[in-house]
């Protein structure tokens, strides 16, 4: 049993919003299985809350020389005001700076904008520490060893995962305890320490903070992307998905297989049964189908009854292996408990040479017709004027 099924963990979700599934708990620790569509809009906010910050402390940084001029002894001074215009030079940098939308540049601005103030904070401790301060002076240079609190508590603007927060925290608790190193003879330790569990607690409201923030952005994407009947991917967004992973296959030269899936005489159901359960069997139908797709198999609600799955990293061949242990599953009763099937046509990227995704559906479409025409309840994988490829009929 993992930590994410344990009964601690589902007791601590039923206080997270009721969109995230059990399954889909382990995103808000760590961030390797989100969705591709979840992780591009999550990179955007996070690519988008970096130029904020490093738009604030563009303006704060040399706003702050004046104080530290007329407040603090020179060199000293002088020394801080350099420090703060070099500061000031790298956050216009960032805000500047534009990168593709992607999770690995969102975390190197990240990194980017934390970097700056804590090394910043660094070499002012150690600059301030050759210093016997005291009275205006004093309470100036004592605002300096509060950067480190600003910086955890701004990580509560990010919508991240645990891990996340965890990686980006450390190197500011890290700069705080070398800090207190070079310092080693002089330093006050039990405030020093007293500090030190203080940025902690810092850190760990704000990461509870970053997850609270990633699990409702997880439920607002999942209520904006699904189709509400069938929890499938909705035609918009599935379109969304479609075009991102045929761009990822195109780049990394994999497969990638649509299949187009159209249940067949659902019109009978409707018309003898009544609209409701036409829509009940609509749901059971996605529901069977969900269950046993691996992950990173996408199901879309193309339109009516038909449904698009796209199958990253897989060719035709393997695709029909798939959809045949989909079949063998079954895709559930129809009301008189005959069992519903499915006409299914799949074309692959690489088979077709297709480097548009709109042509690669229309190809699994015009299978699925086939599939159609030859009787219905089969899987077409190949070209019209090849012998066609069909499973038989398992139903
Ligand atoms: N209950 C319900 N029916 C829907 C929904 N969307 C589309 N439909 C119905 O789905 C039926 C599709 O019928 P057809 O396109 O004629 O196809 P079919 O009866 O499945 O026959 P074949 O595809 O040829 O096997 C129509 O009656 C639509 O009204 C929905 O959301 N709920």
């Amino acid at each position: 049993m993992t930590i994410f099924q344990s009964s601690t963990w589902v007791k601590l979700l039923g206080l997270l919003p009721g969109e995230l599934n059990p399954n889909e708990a382990g995103w808000l620790a760590l961030p390797q299985h989100h969705m591709p569509l979840m992780s591009n809009r999550r990179a955007q906010m996070i690519m988008n809350r970096v130029r904020l910050f490093a738009s604030l402390f563009a303006v704060l940084t040399p706003l702050w020389m004046f104080v530290d001029l007329l407040a603090l002894p020179n060199p000293l001074a002088w020394q801080l005001s350099l420090l703060r215009l070099g500061a000031t030079g790298c956050f216009v940098f960032i805000l500047y700076y534009r990168m593709e939308v992607t999770l690995f540049n969102a975390w190197r601005g990240m990194a980017m904008l934390f970097a700056i103030p804590t090394l910043f904070y660094v070499i002012s401790y150690l600059l301030l520490a050759r210093y016997h301060l005291s009275g205006v002076s004093a309470a100036v240079g004592t605002g300096y060893a509060f950067l480190p609190f600003v910086l955890l508590a701004g990580l509560a603007i990010f919508p991240l995962t645990l891990l996340e927060s965890a990686a980006f925290a450390a190197p500011i608790l890290i700069a705080h305890v070398i800090a207190g190193y070079f310092q080693f003879p002089v330093v006050d330790w039990p405030s020093f320490w007293g500090a030190f569990w203080l940025q902690g607690l810092i850190a760990g409201v704000a990461a509870l903070a970053g997850v609270c923030q990633l699990a409702f952005m997880i439920a607002l994407v999942q209520q904006a992307v699904r189709d509400p009947l069938t929890g499938a991917f909705s035609r918009r967004s599935g379109e969304e998905v479609l075009e991102l992973q045929f761009i990822l296959a195109g780049r990394s030269g994999s497969p990638f297989s649509v299949a187009f899936i159209d249940i067949d005489h659902f019109k009978a159901v409707n018309d003898q049964y009544g609209h409701q359960q036409g829509d009940v069997l609509l749901k059971q139908f996605a529901q069977t189908l969900t269950q046993g797709l691996r992950k990173g198999d996408v199901l879309v609600r193309w339109g009516g009854e038909e449904f698009l799955l796209l199958l990253p990293n897989i060719d035709c061949q393997q695709a029909m292996h798939a959809l045949q242990r989909l079949r063998r599953n079954g895709f559930g009763l129809r009301p008189d408990r005959t069992p519903l099937t499915a006409s299914i046509g799949v074309a692959d990227m690489l088979e077709e040479g297709c480097n548009d995704w709109r042509r690669l559906v229309e190809i699994a479409d015009q299978r699925m017709y086939v599939a159609k025409q030859q009787g219905r309840n089969r899987v077409i994988a190949t070209a019209g004027n090849e012998p066609p490829v069909s499973q038989p009929v398992l139903a």
